[in-house]
């Protein structure tokens, strides 16, 4: 059993249901400070009802989520989603609101003082690879789809939460883009320290991101481990994403035509 101040996460026993149907059944794992579970899964498995039973969006049927030490129930919700970051695909940026008053929205809730939310929007922006000078002042709709996504970040990061939930945050983007956006948070996150839960169905993003991956299926985790044990688990669901890791290998593909 790992210590306590060791556990920034930890799922006892987790069972929510809606309307009779079980979405995610007895659900046990454990989140170490400063490690990335990614949680990986097919479309519908249950991994984004994972996330919202962590930031209390929803509450478990049976079980207990434990957030730093403290059963969901328990926390105040404002309170705990200020601990929390969360960042989603479509991002959810103000539509109406610069992008310094996007990432400065949580410090401004908190009652930062002026100057010092600018300070924090600015370091932030530079630490996602947005300069401030240009970016600050524009809007959501001036920014490409890859800027959004780092703006997202950023204001996950604002008031410093030690814990990030990101669900399929960069879904949609372009390979290219998408592949330089991950190499840069998984820098940015051994930099800060940060425990994170990122939810994705794509297992090179998976294999890139994790340092441990859980594997879901109808509601439940079916493997559990590094990815060293993924890439040796016999389990057929597991074989059936380690596949989809293998390169395209056109000169057998020719040959076998
Ligand atoms: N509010 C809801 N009402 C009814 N069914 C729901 C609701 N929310 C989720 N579900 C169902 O619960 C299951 C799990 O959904 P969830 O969004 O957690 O899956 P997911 O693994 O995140 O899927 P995806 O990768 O497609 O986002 C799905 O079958 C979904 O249809």
């Amino acid at each position: 059993m790992s210590e306590v101040g060791q556990v920034a996460v930890k799922f006892w026993d987790v069972t929510y249901r809606l309307k009779q149907r079980a979405l995610i059944t007895q659900l046990n794992f454990e989140v170490h400070r400063g490690e990335i579970l990614v949680l990986l899964g097919r479309s519908g498995c249950g991994k984004t009802t994972t996330l919202k039973l962590i930031n209390r969006l929803l509450l478990p049927t049976s079980g207990e989520v434990w957030v730093e030490g403290k059963p969901t129930s328990h926390w105040n919700p404002i309170q705990l989603r200020r601990r929390v970051g969360y960042v989603i695909q479509e991002v959810g940026l103000f539509p109406h609101f610069t992008v310094a008053r996007n990432v400065g929205v949580v410090p401004a809730l908190e009652g930062w003082e002026r100057d010092r939310i600018s300070a924090r929007v600015k370091e932030l922006l530079e630490l996602v690879g947005l300069d401030a000078n240009h970016f600050a002042h524009r809007y959501p709709h001036e920014l490409s789809g890859g800027q959004r996504q780092r703006v997202g970040v950023a204001r996950a990061l604002a008031a410093d939460p030690p814990l990030l939930l990101m669900d399929e945050p960069f879904g949609a983007l372009d390979p290219i883009t998408r592949l330089e956006i991950q190499r840069e948070f998984r820098q940015l996150q051994q930099q800060l320290g940060k425990t994170v839960i990122f939810v994705t169905h794509d297992v090179q993003e998976a294999f890139l991101l994790a340092s441990k991956i859980g594997l879901m299926q109808e509601g439940q985790l079916s493997f559990w481990g590094t990815r060293e044990e993924f890439l040796r688990s016999p389990l057929p669901e597991v074989q059936a994403f380690t596949q989809c890791l293998q390169p395209f290998n056109t000169t057998s593909d020719r040959e076998a035509n």
